[in-house]
């Protein structure tokens, strides 16, 4: 359940008249989710029903948050398919609630593809690919806060819990990603979404012929390669979830549309490998940190952080090369 922050009718319904969005039908706490508090938002307006996410931010701070919200503004500016940020009057998306940040979004149509084929697969690696380069002159900057210096910072804390075999691998693993650092940091770059997880995409229309209704929960975007976003959807999106493999149908589906979009380079296709372990180390490194150090407020089941030592294995065991794309 993650709902942190309870919120009554007449709070949100203050913040909606801040916003002019209508008069509140229903609001609705929503249970998936381990960050922050999300509400499903129904109000009237013209005679017509709209929904939205209300969003409590319960880790990320008033100064923070500018970075995450702005850039769904940009995005969907620039038609990319996100959960554009209600503005006040002052065109201000950044709220309060409860003494919390706080911001309304767009509700997406539709619901997750969590077992997704490669018609799926092609529309979010496309999908990724336009959103990368419409990110690309927008003016807020915030590295990736997940990024090396956090696994640097956070292996130590979570070494003590892990047995000796677990240990020499994501020691083994840290410093085959210190050695990389510096031919990652020269590859193409820009925001990324970091996290663009099945369960952070929608998909909308009759089953068999979903259309991508967009990407949402920006909270660990960052700037970082373009390259590691790629990753990061590859190790969930086309793997078989029980042994951590990739599958490769899936996998080349995805990257041949991404490329339709924009190519990879040949340094960005030769690091392939490499990032896909740092992929799965990043998610090692934050599931093993949520499992055994898990946040005071937090009654949830944390997520399996095997699954991504199974993954990591996995991709050293057999590096995988996607095909070179034709000059
Ligand atoms: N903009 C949105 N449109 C539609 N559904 C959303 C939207 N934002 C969140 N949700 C729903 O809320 C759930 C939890 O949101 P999520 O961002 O994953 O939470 P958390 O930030 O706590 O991890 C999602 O799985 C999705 O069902
Ligand atoms: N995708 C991450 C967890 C991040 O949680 P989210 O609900 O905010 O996407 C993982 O699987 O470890």
């Amino acid at each position: 359940m993650a709902v942190f922050t309870d919120v009554s009718t007449q709070q949100a319904q203050a913040l909606l008249d801040t916003l002019a969005l209508g008069e509140l039908q229903a609001l609705k706490g929503i249970t998936a989710g381990i960050e922050n508090t999300n509400y499903f938002v129904t109000t009237a307006r013209d005679g017509e029903p709209h929904e939205y996410v209300l969003t409590i931010f319960e880790r990320l701070s008033f100064e923070q948050l500018p970075f995450y919200l702005e850039l769904m503004r940009h995005l969907a500016r620039k038609g990319v398919p996100v959960p554009a940020p209600q503005p006040d009057a002052q065109d201000r998306i950044l709220h309060t609630i409860a003494g919390k940040p706080a911001a309304v979004v767009d509700k997406l149509r539709g619901g997750h593809q969590l077992a997704p084929d490669q018609f799926h697969c092609e529309q979010v690696g496309a999908g990724l690919a336009r959103m990368h380069l419409a990110g690309q002159d927008f003016p807020l900057h915030q590295d990736n806060l997940r990024g090396l210096p956090w696994w640097r910072e956070t292996v130590p804390v979570v070494l003590p819990h892990l047995t000796p075999e677990q240990a020499a691998l994501l020691q083994a693993e840290l410093a085959f990603q210190e050695q990389l650092a510096p031919s990652a940091a020269a590859l193409p770059r820009g925001p990324i979404h970091a996290d663009l997880f099945r369960d952070n995409v929608m998909f909308d229309g009759l089953p068999g012929r979903e259309r991508l209704s967009g990407f949402f929960d920006f909270y660990f975007a960052g700037v970082d390669s373009f390259l590691f976003d790629l990753c990061v959807c590859l190790n969930d999106w086309c793997i078989d979830l029980d042994s951590g493999r990739l599958d490769e149908q899936r996998a080349t589906a995805f990257v041949k549309a991404y490329e339709s979009v924009r190519p990879l380079t040949g340094a960005e296709h030769r690091l392939l490998p490499g990032l896909l372990r740092a992929a799965a180390l990043r998610f090692w490194i934050s599931r093993l940190w949520d499992f055994h150090l898990p946040r005071e407020a937090s009654l949830l089941k944390p997520h399996d952080p095997t699954h991504f030592e199974r993954v990591l294995r996995e991709r050293i065991a057999k590096p995988w090369h996607a095909l070179e794309s034709l000059p």
